[in-house]
């Protein structure tokens, strides 16, 4: 297990180029076991790469990435990491019951060609009361509206009892009560030591969560501290109504705007 203060994912000077054209230029990110980042940005600003490049979804160009304190390189204790993809794709078209979709998320600790254990029913069902869908266990998914989708692929990543958590976007389309529920699920996370990097455009009922904004502007980091954007956010961090550990955000020299950052970059 990882203590409170150990840095789950450390990238130093970290770049990513498509097709020889740079996406991501010069980041240095590091998070600490417990923490809930938000990783922000307009559209384009390198969210979604700079996620896969941390999971080595993409190669870096340049860097050096550490997960758990190991080169990623050597790294290969992958059921401490869960990656809860963009909904669409994932679920549409799949005629798998929500129980199935969950259960695939234990492969990742099972013995090749064993029967499920209790240890994995246990685990199944746990995550199916933590997102809320104990009792659409048996349905299909595609029944299932697009948050309720969204559960099972949380759900899904939950199963598997990873440490650090991805979550590119997840409240992406789902309307506000559902997205409220996303938020009841992601604090049950957080407050069980799940350190959590979540891809977020906007915020919503995810806001007093948040320990950390990150936000991209153009393939770099633009901003990393506390989310500025809302009174109510700095209010709960006093209260220590969400916290569970404390930590000293790193400051740059000029601190926008969260939101201005945001929405300076739309096109
Ligand atoms: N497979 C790809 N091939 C070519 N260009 C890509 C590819 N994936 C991403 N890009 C480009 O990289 C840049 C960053 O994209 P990325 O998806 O990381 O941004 P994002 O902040 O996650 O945006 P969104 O909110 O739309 O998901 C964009 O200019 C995009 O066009």
């Amino acid at each position: 297990m990882s203590t409170s203060t150990d840095p789950v994912v450390e990238l130093t000077n970290g770049a990513v180029a498509i097709a020889g054209r740079p996406i991501l230029r010069q980041i240095d990110l590091t998070v600490r076991s417990g923490e809930f980042v938000a990783l922000m940005g307009a559209n384009g600003s390198g969210k979604s790469t700079l996620v896969r490049a941390l999971t080595g979804l993409w190669p870096l160009a340049t860097g050096s990435l550490r997960l758990f304190g190991t080169p990623f390189d050597a790294f290969d204790d992958w059921q401490r990491v869960g990656f809860v993809p963009q909904r669409g794709g994932a679920t549409s078209g799949v005629p798998a019951s929500v129980w199935e979709i969950v259960a695939s998320g234990r492969l990742t600790r099972r013995r090749l060609l064993r029967p499920l254990g209790r240890a994995d029913r246990v685990a199944i069902d746990d995550a199916l009361e933590v997102v809320g869908l104990a009792d659409r266990a048996r349905e299909g998914v595609a029944s299932l509206s697009g948050g309720q989708q969204q559960r099972v692929l949380i759900a899904r990543a939950l199963a598997g009892e990873p440490e650090l958590f991805f979550l590119d976007e997840p409240t992406a389309g789902v309307d506000l009560p559902n997205q409220q529920v996303l938020a009841d699920t992601l604090e049950i996370m957080s407050g069980r030591g799940s350190t959590i990097v979540l891809v977020a455009h906007e915020l919503g009922p995810m806001a007093p969560l948040i320990d950390r904004a990150v936000v991209m502007r153009d393939g770099r980091v633009a901003y990393d501290g506390p989310p500025l954007a809302s009174v109510d956010v700095a209010t709960a961090h006093l209260d220590g109504h969400h916290h569970h550990h404390h930590h000293e955000p790193e400051r740059h020299d000029h601190a926008p705007h969260v939101s201005s950052l945001i929405e300076g970059e739309h096109r």
